[in-house]
């Protein structure tokens, strides 16, 4: 049995900081295991400008504590109105690594997105010239579409005539949930990628239903049944260069969460790769963990791998059932259990 596992630091291509008094409370965790973090720019007011994101970057930054090497990269939100200037101005200063395409109200803080992608031809032609990615958060928002199915919908009738229509444009498909998802994105090209989050890999829908309404394994898009988690999870341990890790950790005060109405977002930030670690030897893949985890992401991105390891330790890790306090009093995934490894600190 091992006991210990070295890998090249990982980068974690899709994750949820906030701002304020969130923001210096989770930006640690990300910081400690991550060597870079795709920063997704669903703030109020959303992050649509260079200036923006220079700011925002700027408050990241003075947010993780000193002596740790971490880089955050920002992303641009896509609205209706977006300049393409605007976008390749951000690239060109390597203020924007990419751009986040959000369906108008598919999600938490998305209610300035996109209506019509339509409406983003001039966008899209601009990222496709200059090789800048676009990040997609995929589904539909059509009141007539079960939830369940609104990721496999929006691949259908949106992500199938993007690709063919920008072929040389760099798509990630997010935070994927569906074995059709994964299908979509083996059978493309070497431009569409997908990123995968720990509770995709671990929950099916009962998780959220059996005996009693668990509203901190609710995010989006939901977690579907047993045979799209399976897909979800093959796809990730496979060591494909399509696949890389994402956590989406999207932290919510725990009132905001515990509610008649409450958000969608699951925070796992602060064991993300102990509870990756432990997918992959579960299913007996701990030899493809570095290729997902530290590898493909930067490859897509054509960005050098990071040069500094991270090791895991076999280790009894007990995850307290809630972190922080007053407003910023989150319940982490995997409350109140514990896990098999520890990050061995650096
Ligand atoms: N994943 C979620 O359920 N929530 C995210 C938004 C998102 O990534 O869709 C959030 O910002 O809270
Ligand atoms: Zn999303
Ligand atoms: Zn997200």
């Amino acid at each position: 049995m091992t006991d210990a596992i070295t890998i090249r630091r990982p980068d974690d291509w899709h994750v949820h900081l906030r701002d304020g008094a969130m923001l210096e409370a989770v930006a640690h965790y990300t910081a400690r295991q991550f060597g870079r973090a795709i920063i997704m720019p669903n703030l109020t007011p959303p992050v649509t400008t260079v200036a923006a994101a220079e700011a925002y970057r700027q408050r990241i930054m003075d947010a993780v504590p000193e002596g740790i090497d971490f880089t955050p990269l920002m992303t641009c939100y896509l609205t209706d109105s977006i300049d393409p200037a605007e976008i390749a101005r951000g690239h060109a200063a390597d203020v924007f690594t990419a751009a986040k395409l959000y369906p108008a109200n598919a999600t938490t803080n998305s209610a300035h997105g996109v209506t019509d992608i339509r409406k983003l031809t001039g966008v899209l032609e601009t990222m496709q010239e200059i090789g800048m990615p676009l990040l997609i958060h995929g589904e539909v928002t059509d009141g007539d579409v079960d939830i369940f199915d609104r990721e496999a919908v929006f691949i259908e009738r949106t992500l199938a005539p993007l690709v063919r229509d920008y072929p040389a444009l760099k798509v990630v498909l997010e935070h994927i949930t569906t074995a059709d998802a994964v299908e979509f994105v083996n059978d493309a090209s070497d431009n569409v990628a997908a990123t995968i989050t720990p509770q995709h890999m671990i929950i099916n829908r009962n998780a959220l239903l059996v005996g009693g309404m668990r509203p901190h394994n609710f995010c989006l898009p939901v977690a579907k049944r047993e045979q799209h988690r399976l897909a979800v999870r093959k796809a990730g341990i496979s060591g494909s260069a399509k696949f890389f890790l994402g956590t989406d950790s999207a932290p919510h005060e725990i009132s905001a969460k515990e509610s008649a109405c409450g958000c969608a977002g699951i925070f796992n930030a602060p064991y993300a790769i102990e509870t990756y670690a432990q997918v992959f030897e579960d299913e007996g893949a701990l030899d493809k963990l570095e290729a997902f985890a530290s590898l493909n992401g930067p490859a897509f991105y054509g960005l050098p791998v990071n040069e500094a390891t991270i090791t895991l330790e076999r280790a009894e890790n007990p995850v307290p059932a809630t972190l922080g306090e007053g407003e910023t009093r989150v319940v982490p995934f995997h409350a109140g259990e514990t896990l098999r490894w520890k990050l061995a600190a650096a």
